[in-house]
């Protein structure tokens, strides 16, 4: 397992921004981190970088016979929280001044060079300053600025900030090929339809804690089997429906229509009995679960716990 992160823990005066985290990322995957504003992404990622340290807990790096514990410089390539080109310099010689640092010759520099610039639409503006272009088309010459020099880890704090859905999809395609060139991609990100074409495994935070972890494959199935529609034959007793709201998370779609979400602990056996009180059953099934209303649901489930926690 290349990197492995053990009980990780960061404080930040009286906020924890990290919390006992523990998880894995397999090479050559891409693997996403998920959560909300302020959940802990940025405080992590620093920590995987080596720009702030943990107040406790280990990040080991495993890279043939060495074992590291953060993603060393030259094996990484980086697209952090606060971008930073030159703007009076021109896409060329941005580009030229990242991958020399890297000590990318000239002659490799010139053919990824050309070969990214075309691909982001970009080839025609390599001799302007980087100021002259848009926000959108800056933040595409700072993701090829992460990765011309081919590190085998890549991080990408939000790279899909600022970019329409055209580009977006562009920058779907941009990881898939890392990831096809054998990279292992972590970003960090909020738009889940993206996401979930891309991702092999996601780790979604919420208050610096782990609320969802593994294969977003299998995550998807498993919550699918969880989320249950019935549609019965008459229009539903509200005091019934609101009897059955105690036990369990029910949303009321239509008169005569349930979704019904069951928690870890909760099954589909000890839910009938419940659902023919209410009336004749017309149809029952699984509704599928887009990670957008995975991640809400698994976020607002995570911030009821922790309230109850803390009344207790
Ligand atoms: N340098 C800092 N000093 C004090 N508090 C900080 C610092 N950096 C982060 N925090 C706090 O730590 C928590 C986690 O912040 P972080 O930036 O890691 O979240 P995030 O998930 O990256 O959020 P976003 O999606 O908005 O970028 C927040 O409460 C934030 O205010």
């Amino acid at each position: 397992m290349p990197l492995q992160v053990q009980q990780l823990n960061k404080h930040y005066h009286t906020v924890t921004a990290v919390n006992n985290l523990s998880f894995e990322v397999n090479q050559g995957e891409i693997f996403a981190l998920l959560g909300p504003n302020g959940a802990g992404k940025s405080s992590l990622v620093k920590m995987l970088v080596g720009f702030t340290h943990a107040d406790s807990g280990c990040i080991k790096l495993i890279d043939g016979s060495q074992s590291y514990s953060q993603i060393p410089a030259h094996l990484l390539g980086y697209l952090p929280e606060d971008r930073g080109l030159y703007p009076e310099k021109t896409l060329k010689q941005n580009l030229q001044f990242f991958s020399s640092l890297h000590g990318v010759s000239n002659n490799d520099f010139n053919k990824r060079c050309e070969y990214w610039l075309d691909k982001f639409s970009l080839s025609s503006r390599i001799n302007d300053p980087l100021k002259s272009l848009s926000k959108g088309n800056q933040q595409k010459v700072q993701l090829i600025s992460a990765i011309l020099h081919e590190p085998k880890w890549v991080i990408l704090d939000e790279p899909f900030s600022g970019l329409d859905p055209i580009n977006q999809e562009l920058v779907v395609e941009f990881l898939a090929q890392l990831k096809q060139q054998g990279m292992t991609v972590i970003l960090s990100a909020h738009q889940m339809a993206m996401v979930e074409k891309l991702a092999d495994r996601v780790l979604l935070l919420n208050q610096g804690q782990s609320v969802l972890y593994g294969d977003l494959t299998n995550i998807l199935t498993t919550q699918q089997a969880r989320v249950i529609k019935v549609q019965f034959a008459e229009p539903l007793d509200e005091l019934a429906v609101n009897e059955l709201k105690d036990k369990y998370s029910v949303e009321q779609i239509k008169a005569q229509q349930l979704q019904i979400t069951l928690l870890e602990e909760q099954s589909l056996n000890t839910l009938l009995p419940s659902l023919l009180v209410l009336g004749d059953i017309v149809e029952l099934k699984n509704q599928a679960q887009s990670l957008h209303s995975l991640y809400l649901n698994a976020v607002s489930e995570h911030n009821k716990k922790l309230k109850q926690g803390a009344q207790l």
